[in-house]
Protein backbone atom coordinates (compact mmCIF):
# COMPACT_ATOMS: atom_id res chain seq x y z
CA UNK A 1 0.00 0.00 0.00
CA UNK A 2 1.12 3.50 -0.97
CA UNK A 3 1.71 6.14 2.12
CA UNK A 4 3.50 9.31 2.39
CA UNK A 5 6.95 10.00 3.65
CA UNK A 6 8.77 13.12 4.83
CA UNK A 7 12.24 13.07 5.47
CA UNK A 8 14.25 15.01 8.02
CA UNK A 9 17.26 15.51 10.35
CA UNK A 10 18.24 17.12 13.55
CA UNK A 11 21.69 18.03 13.44
CA UNK A 12 22.35 14.59 11.11
CA UNK A 13 20.50 12.55 13.28
CA UNK A 14 18.16 11.48 10.35
CA UNK A 15 14.61 10.50 10.17
CA UNK A 16 11.65 8.93 8.11
CA UNK A 17 8.20 10.56 9.53
CA UNK A 18 4.88 9.00 8.57
CA UNK A 19 2.33 11.84 8.56
CA UNK A 20 -0.47 9.52 9.75
CA UNK A 21 -2.94 12.36 11.55
CA UNK A 22 -5.74 9.58 11.69
CA UNK A 23 -3.89 6.15 13.04
CA UNK A 24 -4.06 4.06 10.11
CA UNK A 25 -0.64 3.42 9.55
CA UNK A 26 0.76 1.39 12.48
CA UNK A 27 3.81 0.34 11.65
CA UNK A 28 5.47 -3.23 12.11
CA UNK A 29 9.41 -3.56 12.91
CA UNK A 30 9.69 -4.93 9.79
CA UNK A 31 8.39 -2.07 8.03
CA UNK A 32 10.58 -0.04 9.67
CA UNK A 33 13.51 -1.53 9.43
CA UNK A 34 12.78 -1.36 5.63
CA UNK A 35 12.24 2.37 5.36
CA UNK A 36 15.34 2.64 7.59
CA UNK A 37 17.83 0.70 5.14
CA UNK A 38 20.53 3.32 3.79
CA UNK A 39 20.52 0.91 0.58
CA UNK A 40 17.39 -0.85 -0.34
CA UNK A 41 14.96 1.86 1.63
CA UNK A 42 14.81 5.37 2.54
CA UNK A 43 17.28 5.36 4.75
CA UNK A 44 17.34 7.05 8.46
CA UNK A 45 18.29 6.27 11.77
CA UNK A 46 14.55 6.09 12.94
CA UNK A 47 11.01 6.49 11.69
CA UNK A 48 8.50 8.44 13.90
CA UNK A 49 4.80 7.90 13.18
CA UNK A 50 3.72 11.49 13.48
CA UNK A 51 -0.68 10.75 14.91
CA UNK A 52 -3.26 12.61 16.91
CA UNK A 53 -3.49 11.44 20.64
CA UNK A 54 -7.34 10.78 19.56
CA UNK A 55 -6.22 8.44 17.02
CA UNK A 56 -4.13 5.52 18.94
CA UNK A 57 -4.55 3.24 21.64
CA UNK A 58 -0.75 3.88 22.92
CA UNK A 59 -0.71 4.25 26.52
CA UNK A 60 0.94 7.27 26.48
CA UNK A 61 -1.34 8.84 24.09
CA UNK A 62 -4.01 7.64 25.29
CA UNK A 63 -2.90 9.65 28.56
CA UNK A 64 -1.90 12.12 27.36
CA UNK A 65 -5.43 13.08 25.79
CA UNK A 66 -6.67 16.56 26.41
CA UNK A 67 -3.29 17.91 26.97
CA UNK A 68 -1.30 16.88 23.83
CA UNK A 69 -2.61 17.03 20.48
CA UNK A 70 0.14 14.87 19.04
CA UNK A 71 2.17 11.74 19.57
CA UNK A 72 5.70 10.69 18.50
CA UNK A 73 5.14 7.19 17.66
CA UNK A 74 9.18 6.73 17.39
CA UNK A 75 10.96 3.41 16.44
CA UNK A 76 14.73 2.97 16.50
CA UNK A 77 16.14 2.13 12.82
CA UNK A 78 15.92 -1.86 13.89
CA UNK A 79 12.27 -1.68 14.43
CA UNK A 80 12.68 -1.22 18.45
CA UNK A 81 10.21 1.09 20.46
CA UNK A 82 12.07 4.14 22.29
CA UNK A 83 10.39 6.43 25.15
CA UNK A 84 12.06 9.60 23.63
CA UNK A 85 14.11 11.32 20.71
CA UNK A 86 15.23 14.82 21.32
CA UNK A 87 16.36 15.28 17.70
CA UNK A 88 13.08 13.42 16.02
CA UNK A 89 10.69 16.08 18.61
CA UNK A 90 12.39 18.66 16.98
CA UNK A 91 11.84 17.73 13.44
CA UNK A 92 8.51 16.24 14.09
CA UNK A 93 7.73 20.00 15.64
CA UNK A 94 9.28 21.70 12.44
CA UNK A 95 6.97 18.97 10.07
CA UNK A 96 3.63 19.96 12.42
CA UNK A 97 4.32 24.05 12.08
CA UNK A 98 4.75 23.83 8.05
CA UNK A 99 2.40 21.41 7.50
CA UNK A 100 -0.40 21.17 10.02
CA UNK A 101 -2.19 23.20 11.87
CA UNK A 102 0.30 24.14 14.40
CA UNK A 103 0.48 28.09 15.25
CA UNK A 104 4.53 28.50 15.89
CA UNK A 105 4.52 31.17 17.77
CA UNK A 106 2.69 29.64 20.45
CA UNK A 107 4.49 26.83 22.43
CA UNK A 108 3.47 22.71 21.27
CA UNK A 109 2.92 20.11 23.50
CA UNK A 110 3.39 16.57 22.04
CA UNK A 111 3.09 13.20 24.03
CA UNK A 112 6.18 11.07 24.10
CA UNK A 113 6.32 7.75 25.65
CA UNK A 114 8.40 9.36 27.85
CA UNK A 115 5.53 12.20 28.91
CA UNK A 116 4.57 15.18 27.28
CA UNK A 117 7.46 17.43 26.02
CA UNK A 118 6.97 20.96 25.08
CA UNK A 119 8.63 22.90 22.13
CA UNK A 120 8.92 26.59 21.23
CA UNK A 121 9.95 27.73 17.87
CA UNK A 122 12.76 30.93 17.20
CA UNK A 123 13.19 30.71 13.56
CA UNK A 124 14.60 27.75 12.38
CA UNK A 125 15.77 26.71 15.94
CA UNK A 126 13.73 24.72 18.43
CA UNK A 127 14.04 24.19 21.89
CA UNK A 128 12.65 21.21 23.79
CA UNK A 129 11.54 21.29 27.63
CA UNK A 130 13.11 17.80 28.11
CA UNK A 131 11.83 17.31 31.61
CA UNK A 132 14.19 16.59 34.70
CA UNK A 133 17.18 14.42 34.25
CA UNK A 134 17.54 11.16 36.53
CA UNK A 135 20.93 10.63 37.36
CA UNK A 136 21.34 6.23 38.43
CA UNK A 137 24.48 6.15 39.68
CA UNK A 138 27.67 4.18 38.32
CA UNK A 139 28.11 1.62 36.22
CA UNK A 140 31.01 0.64 33.32
CA UNK A 141 31.09 0.80 29.40
CA UNK A 142 33.46 -1.50 27.02
CA UNK A 143 35.02 -1.35 23.39
CA UNK A 144 37.37 -4.20 22.75
CA UNK A 145 39.90 -4.64 25.45
CA UNK A 146 39.12 -0.99 26.78
CA UNK A 147 36.47 0.08 29.77
CA UNK A 148 35.42 3.41 31.17
CA UNK A 149 33.47 4.34 34.11
CA UNK A 150 30.08 5.74 32.99
CA UNK A 151 27.21 7.79 34.66
CA UNK A 152 23.78 6.18 34.13
CA UNK A 153 21.14 9.04 33.14
CA UNK A 154 17.89 8.59 32.04
CA UNK A 155 16.18 11.10 30.14
CA UNK A 156 13.30 9.43 29.87
CA UNK A 157 15.39 6.82 28.07
CA UNK A 158 18.23 4.88 29.13
CA UNK A 159 21.75 6.74 28.46
CA UNK A 160 25.45 5.35 30.15
CA UNK A 161 28.17 8.20 29.42
CA UNK A 162 31.62 7.99 29.65
CA UNK A 163 34.52 10.49 29.82
CA UNK A 164 37.58 9.21 27.65
CA UNK A 165 40.95 11.16 26.63
CA UNK A 166 39.78 11.36 23.27
CA UNK A 167 36.87 10.75 21.31
CA UNK A 168 38.87 7.98 18.90
CA UNK A 169 39.29 5.98 21.99
CA UNK A 170 36.19 4.72 21.22
CA UNK A 171 37.08 3.26 18.29
CA UNK A 172 35.22 1.19 15.92
CA UNK A 173 31.21 1.93 17.23
CA UNK A 174 29.86 -0.71 14.14
CA UNK A 175 30.18 -2.92 17.15
CA UNK A 176 27.62 -2.08 20.15
CA UNK A 177 29.78 -1.55 23.14
CA UNK A 178 29.51 -4.08 26.63
CA UNK A 179 27.47 -2.90 28.98
CA UNK A 180 26.21 -4.30 32.29
CA UNK A 181 22.86 -5.63 31.34
CA UNK A 182 21.36 -5.74 34.84
CA UNK A 183 21.52 -2.15 35.29
CA UNK A 184 20.05 -1.77 31.86
CA UNK A 185 17.83 -4.39 31.26
CA UNK A 186 15.86 -2.50 28.46
CA UNK A 187 19.40 -2.09 26.71
CA UNK A 188 21.11 1.69 26.67
CA UNK A 189 22.54 4.48 24.68
CA UNK A 190 26.54 4.94 24.73
CA UNK A 191 27.68 8.24 25.05
CA UNK A 192 31.50 8.81 24.99
CA UNK A 193 32.52 12.66 25.80
CA UNK A 194 35.46 15.21 25.62
CA UNK A 195 35.85 18.21 26.70
CA UNK A 196 36.25 20.88 24.12
CA UNK A 197 36.34 24.12 26.57
CA UNK A 198 34.62 25.58 29.54
CA UNK A 199 31.09 24.35 29.57
CA UNK A 200 31.69 22.84 26.20
CA UNK A 201 31.91 19.21 25.44
CA UNK A 202 31.95 16.69 22.09
CA UNK A 203 30.34 13.51 21.85
CA UNK A 204 30.05 10.00 20.14
CA UNK A 205 27.16 7.64 20.67
CA UNK A 206 26.09 4.58 19.93
CA UNK A 207 22.39 4.35 19.69
CA UNK A 208 20.39 1.82 21.04
CA UNK A 209 18.76 0.34 18.22
CA UNK A 210 20.42 2.54 15.44
CA UNK A 211 23.98 2.03 16.13
CA UNK A 212 26.50 4.79 15.45
CA UNK A 213 24.69 7.94 14.80
CA UNK A 214 25.89 11.43 13.74
CA UNK A 215 23.99 13.30 16.61
CA UNK A 216 21.23 11.95 19.73
CA UNK A 217 19.45 14.38 21.11
CA UNK A 218 18.44 12.56 24.82
CA UNK A 219 22.08 11.74 24.95
CA UNK A 220 23.59 15.04 24.32
CA UNK A 221 21.41 16.09 27.47
CA UNK A 222 22.66 13.11 29.69
CA UNK A 223 25.94 14.35 28.82
CA UNK A 224 25.32 17.63 29.68
CA UNK A 225 24.16 16.44 33.58
CA UNK A 226 27.19 14.34 33.86
CA UNK A 227 29.55 17.09 32.67
CA UNK A 228 27.85 19.56 34.85
CA UNK A 229 28.27 16.68 37.93
CA UNK A 230 31.96 16.61 37.37
CA UNK A 231 32.39 20.30 37.24
CA UNK A 232 29.95 20.70 40.67
CA UNK A 233 28.05 23.12 38.34
CA UNK A 234 24.57 21.09 38.79
CA UNK A 235 21.43 23.16 37.49
CA UNK A 236 21.56 26.80 36.43
CA UNK A 237 24.29 26.58 33.94
CA UNK A 238 24.19 25.89 30.17
CA UNK A 239 26.46 23.94 28.26
CA UNK A 240 27.56 23.91 24.41
CA UNK A 241 27.67 20.38 23.11
CA UNK A 242 29.33 19.25 19.49
CA UNK A 243 27.73 16.17 18.34
CA UNK A 244 29.47 14.69 14.79
CA UNK A 245 26.50 16.20 12.75
CA UNK A 246 26.48 19.92 14.54
CA UNK A 247 25.82 21.49 18.02
CA UNK A 248 23.51 21.79 20.42
CA UNK A 249 22.78 24.22 23.35
CA UNK A 250 21.65 22.45 26.53
CA UNK A 251 20.72 24.32 29.77
CA UNK A 252 19.89 23.07 32.79
CA UNK A 253 17.03 25.29 34.76
CA UNK A 254 17.35 25.88 38.47
CA UNK A 255 14.15 24.08 38.49
CA UNK A 256 15.66 20.66 37.40
CA UNK A 257 14.41 20.51 33.84
CA UNK A 258 16.79 20.20 31.17
CA UNK A 259 15.99 22.73 27.72
CA UNK A 260 17.46 21.36 24.29
CA UNK A 261 17.78 23.87 21.48
CA UNK A 262 18.63 22.91 17.86
CA UNK A 263 18.10 23.18 14.17
CA UNK A 264 15.42 21.02 12.31
CA UNK A 265 15.70 20.91 8.98
CA UNK A 266 13.11 18.63 6.38
CA UNK A 267 14.52 17.45 2.82
CA UNK A 268 12.01 15.76 1.06
CA UNK A 269 8.77 14.25 0.79
CA UNK A 270 7.36 11.48 -1.34
CA UNK A 271 5.30 8.28 -1.49
CA UNK A 272 6.04 4.76 -0.71
CA UNK A 273 5.07 1.38 -0.59
CA UNK A 274 7.74 0.18 1.87
N1 LIG B 1 18.44 9.89 18.46
C1 LIG B 1 17.53 10.09 19.51
C2 LIG B 1 17.32 8.94 20.46
C3 LIG B 1 16.58 7.80 19.75
C4 LIG B 1 16.18 6.67 20.66
C5 LIG B 1 17.33 5.89 21.22
N2 LIG B 1 18.08 5.19 20.21
C6 LIG B 1 16.78 4.88 22.23
O1 LIG B 1 16.57 3.70 21.91
O2 LIG B 1 16.51 5.30 23.37
C7 LIG B 1 17.69 11.42 20.20
O3 LIG B 1 17.97 12.38 19.46
O4 LIG B 1 17.45 11.55 21.39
Amino acid sequence: MDYSFVKGHGTENDFVLIPDANGRHELTAEQVARLCDRRAGIGADGVIRVVRTDATEDPAAVAARGQARWFMDYRNSDGSLSEMCGNGIRVLGLYLATHADVDPREPLLVATRAGIRTLTFDGDRITVDMGAPEVAGETKVTVGDRSWAATRISMGNPHAVAFVDDLADAGDLRTEPEYDRVAFPDGANIEFVVRRGEQHVALRVHERGSGETRSCGTGACAVMVAAALADGAERGTSYTVDVPGGTLEIVWTPDDRILMTGPAVLVAEGVTDL
